[in-house]
């Protein structure tokens, strides 16, 4: 289930773990070799945990002397700044001058007074100017701290490309759009400013922010089913809406074996009067389960048989009313009709969606229209077994609003596996 999408979120995950580690090490080592340079004794004392700053504040003369030329030739277009607040690991722009600051209290970093010499900040005087340089320099003070107790964070730069091929990853597997741009905004944010530790392994840091951003969007609109029917009032009714072939009938009947599990007991209702061979299909299903079948010949009124199995509930003391209702296109007004009346007359107490996964995008674009046109108040996504992409899976809760409840996994009765948002997120991510 869904293995294409997770090998691809496991791409993404390991290129950005090996990223970042690879220029961890990087700056490690160049670090150390220039603060050996400058100060052999001084290095191994640090490393090994005693107070940093000395080393930082000797690294950072050696740095600044030699950013300086660099940095006048990026005054002029005001690039300077940004370069060092957007790349704060990259060993040549480690913000040691705002180190010193911070470790000797000073207002005015040596950085600053050259700026004010060459006439860069000239163009940014002004109080905006002002609130910008002083944002700047938290940022890498705070940058440089974490630099001298041994951690770093990662940046956007770090991302940049690797975002574009998880957007691509996505897309391909069938992720709406949106749905898409949401999952990227989420990692961006989760893992942007993440602290990691210098010579260490990413770890984990990557996948838990996928995690997160996954699951943000997965369990849009997650309600209690169980506790729904345990509260409301007997009988219950569901009724399910989708078009034709995706699984429906086979839906309803392991709807009940699962009801039955949880000890509910129901009726299956034939509302599919359009179809020629809806009546022996359903009823096949309520003969294997030893279900009572309630249907009306072709061609009647379906709001008229889901309200015969009401009645045959409530007299029999049946917990569950299961409304199977013909397959339809949200455009057929006939049957869209019908679907208005039996909301109107019956007023059910659920009304389930049901799509094929394997039908990715098409079935992301049917929920949002079904619910558009007769409120859903949740997905049964079908096929699941059968789908690499996992697309739909992902998108249509957020698209509708309304959570996918269940997952067909297969063609038996047991085939049906309550959705759960963090189980299928984990599924994803497994290693
Ligand atoms: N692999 C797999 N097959 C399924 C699943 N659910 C249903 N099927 C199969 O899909 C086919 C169509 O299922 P139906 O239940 O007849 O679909 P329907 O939507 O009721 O179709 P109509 O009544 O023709 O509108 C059947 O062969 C089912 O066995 C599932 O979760 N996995």
């Amino acid at each position: 289930m869904f293995d294409g999408l997770k090998e691809k979120l496991g791409r993404f995950s390991s290129d950005v773990e090996e990223d970042v580690d690879e220029d961890a090490v990087e700056e490690d080592a160049e670090a150390t070799e220039q603060a050996a340079g400058e100060n052999p004794g001084g290095v191994e004392e640090d490393r090994d945990g005693s107070p940093a700053s000395g080393t930082v504040e000797q690294a950072a003369d050696a740095e600044t002397a030699e950013r300086e030329p660099t940095r006048e030739d990026a005054a002029g277009d005001g690039s300077a700044d940004s370069e060092r607040v957007d790349r704060p690991s990259e060993p040549d722009r480690e913000p040691t001058a705002d180190t010193k600051s911070e470790t000797t209290g000073d207002e005015e970093t040596p950085a600053q007074a050259d700026e004010d010499d060459d006439g860069a900040p000239a163009s940014q005087s002004g109080e905006d100017a002002d609130d910008t340089s002083e944002d700047v320099d938290r940022g890498l003070a705070e940058k440089a701290k974490l630099f001298a107790t041994g951690k770093t964070v990662i940046d956007e730069d770090d991302l940049e490309g690797h975002l574009d091929d998880l957007e691509i990853a996505l897309l391909q597997s069938d992720v709406e759009m949106d749905v898409a741009q949401e999952i990227l905004e989420g990692v961006k944010a989760n893992l942007t400013g993440e602290t990691r530790r210098r010579l260490e392994s990413t770890g984990n840091i990557v996948r838990d922010a996928l995690r997160e951003a996954l699951y943000d969007v997965i369990s849009v609109g997650q309600f209690d089913f169980e506790r729904r029917i345990a509260e409301a009032e007997k009988p219950i009714v569901i009724v399910f809406t989708g078009v034709n072939g995706v699984g429906k009938t086979t839906s309803i009947a392991k709807l009940s074996h699962y009801l039955e599990q949880e000890e509910y007991s129901s009726v299956l209702a034939n509302g599919d009067t359009y179809r020629a061979g809806a009546n022996e299909q359903l009823r096949e299903h309520a003969e294997n389960l030893d279900r009572t079948f309630i249907s009306h010949e072709q061609g009647s009124d379906p709001t008229a048989v889901i309200y015969d199995a009401v009645e045959y509930a409530e007299a029999n003391d049946v917990d569950v009313v299961l409304g199977d209702t013909a397959g339809r296109l949200h455009t057929s007004d006939d049957l869209m009709a019908q679907l208005e009346k039996i909301d109107r007359v019956i007023e059910p107490d659920m009304t389930l969606f049901v799509d094929e996964a394997v039908a990715g995008q098409d079935a992301v674009n049917r929920a949002r229209e079904f619910d558009a046109a007769a409120e859903i108040d949740g997905t049964i996504l079908t096929k699941a077994d059968a789908d690499p992409q996992g697309g739909a899976a992902i998108s249509i809760a957020h698209v509708t609003g309304k959570p996918i409840l269940f997952l067909g996994t297969g063609q038996d009765y047991d085939d049906l596996e309550r959705f759960n948002p963090e189980t299928i997120v984990d599924r994803l991510l497994d290693e």
